[in-house]
């Protein structure tokens, strides 16, 4: 979740034996790639936590309108199969989830007037074992995801363990497809990986990472079917290297980060004078996780060529005038710059539906998310920067861009949200 603020330095060996620790002897493939934590990341391999296609025109045209549900942009509620049937999209599908998390906290608001965190049953010896079970988690965190640990510092707490235990999570499942080892990786590990998952939801975690989200689990409104989901992009990964449109990469991008936006609200809070309504927040941060991923596709499409992938819409690229041979040949042509300008676009505007959750949030969550929004959007002026040379050039926000991002996003995180009708009132 953390991602756009991986600063990442070198990993440490130690840290990737948390990542290892207690798997089944009889699961070595997973054991083999959440070993592996550390090589991607210095090799800077392509990332899960990275990886988008619509109707291009309609795509814009509808982005302005909105659900019966909420606020949320429908950006393709339904489309036409080649049949020319009519079908539920994917945003429409996903949409469904986000209803589904919102009304867990709505249920939550309603029992005790307020998102709360449940408290330590202590049963004597497993208090200091839990302690050192979320430490890990924060190790973890520290060493990967260093500016955006910083942020976490400025919670509270128990939802600054819980964001960490959840970090771990998404990147040990992450690490299975992206890791070194990835190539060993089967659909049947994920299975695994899966049961697991359900384990440690039902209070049966395996290592100590997994007890870490147990523990936040239990104590914070967090639904299993972001995490199930997250493993669903995984499992994706492995067999489609190609998406025909815009809803089959929303699809994709919502499996391995909206989730992430998901799992993350429960924790975070939503500020309790927020007018927001539930529904709205999450589907922003669906909208964050979105932005991130389309803009990380954006800024590697070179690097996934040369793993024989393309994270684009092909019907926008064939509309373009272009196509996957262009692609692998690297060349920056105006039909290029064109159609990176429309993606870009597209990019942007889920940034701009982010923007409007990250206010809504309890006050000390905003500004890690606030600055994680404001570097990771950068990314798109820097591949303008690069004249839409994504092939070759890999974007990047400098250090002093970045240092600079910070106070902004300080800043940022002191504008709350309204302060007329709290939420508690609202139905
Ligand atoms: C906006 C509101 C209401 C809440 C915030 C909810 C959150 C935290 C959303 C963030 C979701 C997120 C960070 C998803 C991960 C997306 C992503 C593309 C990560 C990229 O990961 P890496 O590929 O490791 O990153 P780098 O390659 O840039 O290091």
């Amino acid at each position: 979740m953390s991602c756009a603020l991986l600063y990442i330095v070198s990993p440490n060996a130690e840290i990737s034996n948390f990542l290892s620790y207690g798997l089944p002897d009889n699961s070595s493939s997973i054991r083999a790639l959440s070993s592996s934590f550390d090589g991607r990341i210095k090799g800077k391999k392509k990332s899960r936590w990275s990886s988008f296609s619509l109707n291009s025109d309609l795509k814009y045209s509808c982005l302005s309108g909105s659900n019966n549900a909420g606020n949320f942009p429908v950006l393709s509620s339904l489309i036409a199969n080649p049949a020319g049937e009519i079908a539920i999209s994917s945003e429409q599908r996903v949409y469904d989830v986000v209803l589904k998390q919102a009304a867990l906290v709505k249920e939550q608001l309603r029992s005790t007037g307020q998102i709360d965190v449940k408290p330590d049953i202590v049963v004597p010896g497993t208090l200091s074992l839990m302690n050192e079970a979320y430490d890990r988690c924060r190790e973890v965190c520290a060493e990967y995801a260093k500016t955006f640990y910083l942020g976490t510092l400025l919670m509270t707490p128990e939802r600054r363990k819980a964001i960490w235990a959840i970090y771990v999570w998404c990147r040990r499942t992450d690490e299975l497809v992206d890791g070194p080892n990835a190539s060993h990786i089967t659909p049947t590990a994920l299975d695994r990986w899966e049961s697991r998952l359900e384990d440690l939801f039902a209070g049966r975690p395996y290592d100590m990472l997994d007890a870490a989200l147990s523990d936040t689990v239990a104590k914070f409104p967090v639904d299993i079917q972001p995490f199930k989901d997250m493993i669903e992009g995984m499992r994706l990964d492995l067999k489609k290297s190609r998406y025909k449109n815009f809803d089959e990469l929303y699809l994709y991008c919502y499996y391995v980060a909206g989730t992430v936006g998901l799992m993350s609200v429960p924790v975070m809070g939503i500020d309790p004078e927020s007018q927001a309504t539930t529904e709205s927040v999450y589907s922003s941060a669906l909208a964050l996780g979105i932005a991130n991923q389309l803009t990380n596709i954006l800024r590697d499409v070179g690097e996934d060529a040369r793993r024989g992938r393309v994270y684009l819409p092909q019907d926008e690229l064939m509309q373009a005038g272009l196509s996957d041979e262009d692609i692998f040949a690297g060349r920056v042509t105006d039909k290029w710059r064109n159609f990176m300008k429309k993606q870009i676009k597209r990019a942007r505007m889920f940034f701009d539906e982010a923007e409007k959750g990250v206010t809504q949030l309890s006050s000390a969550s905003r500004w890690p998310v606030w600055a994680s929004l404001l570097l990771y959007r950068q990314i798109l002026d820097e591949i303008e920067a690069n004249d839409y040379n994504n092939f070759t050039k890999r974007a990047y926000v400098s250090k002093a861009k970045k240092i600079v991002a910070l106070p902004v996003a300080y800043a940022r995180s002191m504008v709350g949200s309204s302060r007329t009708t709290p939420r508690l009132l609202k139905t």
